[in-house]
């Protein structure tokens, strides 16, 4: 399977809620990304990052200019079309949405369900099937001994973790992730981003992540969108993203900037540090 071309023509949106008076939250923007590529995405909080990823995922309407996959115009599709096109996309939120009680194994092979037939859907959910592909994605997250248990018992981290395997058993051209790391340690998402990384290589997946550690993004992607304001800053390869570059998209946002881990400070980091527990029935 070969990635989704997507592109952006001077796209301005806003979200349904959001009051008259605000400023767009994607703002004139045009943006093509390549069948394959990988590309993350940085700014300071609020501005339109996890936007900009519901743009490309057809999550969001914009209000002006067009979003097309592999060339479609995707907001002039029929109901249908859109919906096989939305098949064909994974996104991963910041907090993934697993329902509580549910097991680790449902959670992941939910993430199957556009290729499964209804029947299919339904048997999984009595008689979880494909045990041995969902066990080997958590492996690859350090997951695998989660494989039955309940969602509610996870840490925040492990949950976090949880929502990222989901993309290994995604029958996806794309993948949209949204802060994969926020909940993890520098250790664990430094595995974490690597692993979605050589698993999107592997798959010949467009992987497109926004993320707060600006260093994981420019070492890990080769291409970095600056956003602010709703506006492209700047569209760079990884080591073109110098301190200056940064300093001028966090201006009067430089703490955010500061609590980014550095690559010398990832090597200090002794050992994993605990993950926050939530939910625990
Ligand atoms: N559901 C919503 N309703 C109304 N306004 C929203 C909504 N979601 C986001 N916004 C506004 O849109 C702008 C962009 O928000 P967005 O969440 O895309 O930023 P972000 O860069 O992802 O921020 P963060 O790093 O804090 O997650 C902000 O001004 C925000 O207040």
């Amino acid at each position: 399977m070969s990635g989704l071309r997507i592109e952006l023509e001077d796209v301005t949106a806003r979200h349904p809620a959001a009051s008259a008076n605000m400023r767009a939250a994607i703002d004139q923007l045009s943006l093509t990304i390549s069948p394959g590529e990988h590309v993350a995405v940085i700014g300071p909080s609020g501005a339109g990052k996890t936007t900009l990823l519901q743009l490309l995922g057809a999550a969001l309407k914009p209000s002006h200019g067009r979003v097309l996959m592999d060339r479609d115009p995707v907001w002039s599709l029929s109901t249908r079309n859109l919906q096989r096109q939305r098949g064909q996309l994974f996104y991963a939120p910041q907090s993934p949405p697993l329902p509580p009680r549910q097991r680790v194994i449902v959670s992941l092979l939910a993430a199957k369900l556009p290729e499964l037939s209804l029947w299919g859907s339904i048997r999984n959910l009595i008689y979880p099937q494909h045990v041995d592909e969902v066990a080997q994605a958590l492996s690859q997250f350090d997951l695998k001994e989660k494989l039955w248990e309940r969602v509610d018992r996870l840490s925040g981290g492990e949950r976090q973790r949880v929502g990222l395997a989901r993309a290994l058993l995604a029958p996806a051209k794309l993948w949209l992730v949204d802060e994969p790391l926020s909940a993890l340690d520098p250790t664990r998402a430094r595995q974490a981003i690597a692993t979605l990384v050589r698993e999107a290589r592997a798959r010949q997946v467009t992987l497109v992540t926004s993320l707060h550690q600006v260093n994981v993004a420019t070492t890990e992607f080769p291409r970095v969108l600056g956003l602010r304001d709703g506006r492209l800053v700047f569209d760079l390869l990884g080591p073109e993203v110098t301190q200056e570059r940064l300093s001028e998209l966090y201006a009067q946002f430089e703490y955010e900037l500061a609590q980014v881990e550095t690559p010398h400070a990832l090597h200090e980091v002794p050992a994993v540090k605990r993950e926050i527990r939530v939910g625990c029935a």
